[in-house]
């Protein structure tokens, strides 16, 4: 049997009952922690869990699934996801080459960011189409996102808006001379995505949102450090160090909210006269 553990948003102890029991019985442990990270080191995962771990690049996962799959028809073995297997993250691929081995999958559901968000204080119902948003390069500056956003904005809806992460990255020279050289980590803050919303909004001139429009930054949701700032996009280009380490995510809001999101959120404003204006003249009762 293949399990698919999600893990939770923050550290050891996120794992459900279910989950530690898979991961103790299991024959084989994988972490995938490309797409996401707990904020807790291997080892210490390793000593909670009282079992080795092998984590799993993108390689491993998307070129070498064959590896994780091997007897899972006879032996039990899990695949462990930050967060929730099926929150943002889908491995479809896997599933469904296990699929075509006659591997029985089951799934360990858990915490993801698309449920935690909530804590940001605005009503997951009014949440609409989850974007993502890449590092841009000098070349290269999707913005796909973009008309999504426009789409949940012309009926009100609020946008989480997911951060890139870039784990085990090779720069392009080490990658044209085949060394298996990797970059550091790096992962996407809330300032570094509120700048370049703007600049895409600068370049299309379609009004989706503009430097007054309403937005939370969150960081590390569902950790004892968690934290929320919310004001323009403007404001939370500088809000990066209110923020502290990551992991980040956006929500940019739409204008179709209640008041007791208004009294949660303003909790968090950089400016809360700032806020109050805006939100009066722009969210409060709009659609
Ligand atoms: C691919 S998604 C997460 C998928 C994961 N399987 C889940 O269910 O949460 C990864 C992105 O979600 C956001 N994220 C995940 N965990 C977070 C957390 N604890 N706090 C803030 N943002 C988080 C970050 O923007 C991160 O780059």
């Amino acid at each position: 049997m293949l399990y698919l553990v999600g893990l939770g948003l923050s550290d050891e102890t996120d794992i459900t009952v279910k989950g530690l029991e898979v991961v103790k019985k299991a024959e084989r442990v994988y972490l995938e922690a490309y797409t996401s990270i707990l904020l807790v080191d291997q080892a210490t995962l390793e000593s909670y869990y009282g079992r080795p771990i092998v984590v799993a690049d993108r390689e491993m996962v998307e070129s070498n699934s064959d590896e994780i799959l091997r007897d899972a028809d006879k032996v039990d073995v899990a695949f462990c996801v930050v967060g929730d297997p099926f929150g943002a993250t889908t491995h479809t691929d896997l599933v469904l080459r296990a699929r075509e081995l006659g591997i029985q999958v089951r799934t360990v559901p858990n915490a993801s960011i698309m449920s935690g968000i909530g804590a940001a204080g605005l009503q997951l119902y009014n949440f609409g189409q989850t974007v993502s948003m890449v590092f841009f390069l000098d070349n290269w500056r999707p913005a796909s996102f973009y008309d999504r956003i426009k789409e949940n904005r012309s009926i009100g809806l609020h946008t989480l808006v997911l951060l890139d992460i870039k784990v085990k990255e090779q720069s392009l020279e080490n990658m044209a001379r085949g060394r298996k050289i990797y970059e550091p980590p790096r992962y996407m803050t809330v300032g570094t995505c509120a700048q370049q919303m703007l600049e895409i909004e600068e370049e299309k001139q379609e009004g989706v949102y503009g430097p007054e429009s309403l937005a939370i930054g969150c960081a590390r949701v569902g950790g004892k450090t968690e934290k929320f700032v919310s004001g323009t996009l403007k404001e939370l280009c500088d809000a990066d160090d209110l923020l502290g380490p990551p992991l980040h995510s956006l929500i940019l809001l739409g204008r179709r909210t209640h008041e007791l999101e208004h009294d949660f959120v303003r909790e968090f404003a950089v400016n809360k006269e700032n806020w109050d204006r805006i939100w009066k003249a722009e969210y409060c009762g709009k659609q």
